[in-house]
């Protein structure tokens, strides 16, 4: 299990992660989300012991990261893809690794095999690497020492839809097995495809957690009329508070009152359903949209 409580991170004055508290269970598929410069890297490095938190703890199995002996072989780690050394053959990467780990030159046959890298491509330098096969190769490396936990940043960059597809199947037969998995993503329909939890990060704070199932399940109503204009006055009329929602608007209020408010005055409707997860996603999507702006006023200024 992997446990933050209270983590705080300052850089400057600015405050990369705030107060985040979560936990990954085992057995489970953990989805941290959010969107770029969120903290979620940041938080992934205090969990591994690379950055120090001003308050705050992260442990793995009730321990802190720096006092597990021998890490490697208990936590994979998957921090930057890119970060591997150029100049080694794919095959000589992973053969430093098992040599670090204490383990047998067989295990480097086995993980290449696993992350579907072929004989020829575990050849050739790492500098020569698609993004996709650099992801591959840092999967190996983490699944080296079967570790009981899996911290993996941003795995699915890189890779095309077979291979979120294969990430998936291998997640999910691992976290099956018993094994905890936290993987980062800045893509809501990644996490919801592979994850089982997610935990939702925004300008370091935690806004929203819980199973996938909680977090996506039916929110209120939406709904389209041809006069969009009516529709709201109709909604105001019933006391019906509704946001726009693309081309209609959203309710926390169930479908038949919508429709009944909508019929008292004679609205045309184009569209009436239950708002699947539509909570969730334009809770995302206004992270991203405030965290664009930002960056444009920051952009404006500088
Ligand atoms: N060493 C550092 N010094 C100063 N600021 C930092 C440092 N590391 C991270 N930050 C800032 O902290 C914020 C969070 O960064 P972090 O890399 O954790 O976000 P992220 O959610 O992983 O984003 P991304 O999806 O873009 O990788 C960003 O604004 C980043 O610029």
């Amino acid at each position: 299990m992997i446990k933050l409580e209270g983590v705080t991170k300052s850089y400057g004055g600015f405050t990369a992660v705030d107060d985040v508290s979560f936990t990954a269970q085992p057995g489970r598929v953990t989805g941290f989300l959010g969107p770029n410069g969120a903290g979620k890297s940041t938080s992934m490095r205090i969990m591994v012991g690379l950055t120090h938190p001003d308050r705050g703890s992260a442990t793995i199995g009730g321990h802190k990261y720096v006092d597990i002996p021998n890490p490697g072989r208990h936590v994979g780690v998957l921090l930057d893809a890119s970060a591997q050394h150029a100049g080694r053959t794919g095959r000589e990467v992973l053969a430093v690794t098992a040599l670090t780990m204490g383990l047998p030159d067989s295990r480097v046959d086995e993980m290449l095999e696993l992350v579907g890298l072929t004989e020829t491509e575990s050849k050739r330098r790492v500098r020569n690497y698609s993004l996709g096969m650099r992801q591959r190769l840092g999967i190996a490396s983490a699944f080296m020492a079967d570790p009981s936990v899996l911290i993996l940043d941003e795995p699915a960059n890189g890779l095309d839809p077979a291979g979120i597809h294969w990430m998936r199947g291998l997640l999910r037969s691992y976290a099956e097995r018993g094994g905890t998995v936290l993987l980062s993503s800045h893509l809501l329909h990644e996490v919801e495809m592979i994850a089982d939890d997610m935990v939702l990060i925004g300008r370091g704070r935690i806004v929203a957690q819980g199973t996938k199932a909680e977090l996506l399940q039916t929110q209120g109503t939406f709904v389209r009329a041809e006069h969009p204009q009516k529709l709201a006055a109709a909604l105001a009329e019933a006391g019906i508070t509704a946001a726009a929602s693309g081309d209609g608007l959203r309710t926390e209020s169930e479908p038949v009152e919508v429709g009944r408010a909508a019929a008292a005055a004679g609205v045309v409707l184009a569209e009436l359903r239950p708002a699947e997860g539509a909570g969730l996603e334009e809770l995302f999507l206004q992270l991203t949209a405030d965290d664009a702006r930002e960056d444009i006023n920051q952009g404006a200024l500088s």
